[in-house]
């Protein structure tokens, strides 16, 4: 992820913040609008990281899959896994009977480490201590957890290449897979090919998933019914609008080929024939200023970074070549046709490049007067769940630990007292008694607590609970949002509820001490 650019996250598609049109139609509300700048849904709420005033922000940028493009995990996905596993059938030697496979869509969850080596899927709190772990779908003991992960403060780091992180969407149809390939060679150690391990497996899987990304397999059908596999978004559209309104230059950067970036990008701001059809055609490109292509992010972000930008002729798809963005004439054409058409144009579309050629395109000096909406980690659930769920969980699970802790204390003091004092007999049978019946208060306690985290985070996800929190501490994805992201939001249209002028400002940190002086 790019760390010198500001960087908002966002994800997950919702309805609120709409009004319904005279027409039935829905008609989205902007800041700007006369019904704009009200209380904002803490649903669609942006939250601050860092600091950051809009109004030192000459461009905006967005990301488009999973970003601007919010694919329905239930379809997309389910169309990755599916392509997945005839490759791995058909052209890695894999058994038949995988096509009899099903995909749960809503089983995996981003922020999970995959162990690739011992067939096992982790979540980790912010210290990097494994909290969950399953093998295949079997959970780990609590004893195998430890023998394997430990609890001290030497660890493992989770990198490449004996581990991947499934931090983007497009990971959870490969995770969900790689885990029934594990219960598979577990349960039938014979049908899997020769001499295949758990990594070779997760090779092959993420081999079978990238070519499904490249040959065809999902765009094409993407292409053939947007709707089925996109959600559509009406707030993109007035977000742009009001974004170029307040001068803002606005960019796209997105890792998909012009083709393929061209459809999405029409479903997703084209107007709607009165039959819901779209009429395909470059109108979006309205709304930006330069769009780059193929940018093979997240490299595109390394500055210094060599790489070729090519122009992208729109109608026909051709590239042509460029002096570092500037439109050049072709060997043999010397017409100023093709020229001038690219610097004429209000949008210019680009294919490859890196960070430094963008900077040029937009006329930028810094990074820091950009803000780039990536969505590399973010929210499944949705923010006004996890805080409605926090508020109330927080009370009762406070309150559970403030009785183990004074319990615990007071077994402290009294095998203390037993230990060094000089008690008469009845004293220390008074006192033994007191401590056995202390013990047994405290391991309800604790069971009660544990049991009431469990039944909280189980609201959340069945296995692996809520994605922010591992027992009451951040989940490592929690921290990762933390440290990359300026801005967070459940998706990237709720800019649009916003100034685009605000000074966005993070909430005060509270150091343990102080939490004494805050109410509950
Ligand atoms: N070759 C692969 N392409 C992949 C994979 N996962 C996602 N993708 C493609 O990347 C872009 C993402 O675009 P962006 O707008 O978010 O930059 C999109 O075209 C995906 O199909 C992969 O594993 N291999
Ligand atoms: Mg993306």
């Amino acid at each position: 992820m790019d760390h010198s650019a500001r960087t908002m996250l966002g994800d997950k598609a919702s309805k609120s913040h709409l009004t319904v049109n005279t027409n039935g139609g829905e008609k989205p509300h902007v800041w700007s609008s006369s019904e704009g700048g009200c209380q904002i849904d803490i649903g669609k709420q942006i939250f601050c990281n860092r600091s950051l005033n809009m109004k030192n922000i000459i461009a905006v940028g967005f990301d488009m899959d999973y970003t601007l493009a919010q694919y329905k995990p239930e379809t997309f996905e389910s169309l990755a896994y599916e392509g997945t596993i005839r490759k791995l059938v058909y052209n890695l030697g894999y058994p038949q009977e995988l096509l009899e496979w099903t995909f749960d869509w809503k089983y995996m969850v981003r922020g999970l480490v995959l162990d690739k080596k011992r067939g096992n899927i982790l979540k980790m709190d912010r210290h990097k201590y494994v909290k969950v772990a399953y093998h295949g779908f079997k959970e780990l003991s609590k004893e195998d957890k430890v023998g394997t992960y430990g609890n001290t403060l030497i660890q493992d780091s989770f990198d490449e290449p004996d581990y991947a992180l499934i931090d983007t969407l497009f990971s959870l149809a490969e995770a969900y897979l790689f885990a029934q390939l594990v219960d598979f060679r577990d349960n039938n150690p014979g049908k899997v090919p020769q001499g295949t391990d758990y990594s070779r497996m997760y090779k092959d899987v993420r081999a079978a998933v990238d070519l499904c990304h490249r040959d065809g397999t999902l765009k094409q059908m993407v292409a053939k019914n947007p709707k089925r596999y996109i959600n559509e978004d009406t707030s993109i559209v007035p977000m742009l609008k009001m974004l170029r309104a307040s001068g803002r230059s606005t960019f796209l950067v997105t890792n998909s080929l012009w083709d393929y970036t061209n459809i999405v990008m029409n479903f997703l701001c084209a107007s709607r024939t009165s039959d819901g059809g779209i009429t395909c055609n470059f109108d979006w490109l309205q709304y930006f200023d330069v769009v780059i292509t193929g940018s093979a992010k997240p490299g595109f972000f390394h500055e210094g970074k060599h790489a070729n930008i090519f122009e992208v002729e729109t109608e026909s798809g051709m590239l042509l070549n460029t002096d570092n963005g500037t439109p050049m004439p072709q060997v043999g054409n010397t017409s100023p046709k093709v020229l001038l058409k690219g610097l004429n144009k209000s949008c210019r579309v680009f294919q490859g490049g890196s960070v430094g050629h963008l900077h040029k395109l937009l006329s930028i000096e810094s990074s820091s007067q950009v803000i780039l909406c990536l969505m590399r980690f973010s929210m499944l659930e949705t923010i006004s769940m996890e805080i409605f769920c926090a508020a109330r969980r927080f009370l009762q699970l406070r309150l559970l630990r403030n009785e183990r802790d004074l319990v615990e204390d007071q077994i402290h003091h009294l095998k203390w007292a037993l230990k060094f004092e000089s008690l008469r007999n009845d004293e220390k049978q008074k006192m033994t008694s007191a401590v056995g019946e202390l013990e047994s208060h405290r391991d309800q306690v604790r069971l009660a607590h544990q049991q009431a985290q469990w039944e909280c985070h189980q609201k959340f996800h069945k296995i692996w609970g809520q994605l922010m929190k591992t027992g009451y501490q951040n989940s490592h994805f929690a921290h990762q949002v933390e440290r990359f992201a300026c801005l967070y939001t459940s998706q990237v249209s709720n800019l649009s509820l916003y100034s685009p002028d605000k000074y966005y400002r993070p909430s005060e940190d509270f150091m343990p001490h102080e939490f004494h002086i805050l109410p509950l």
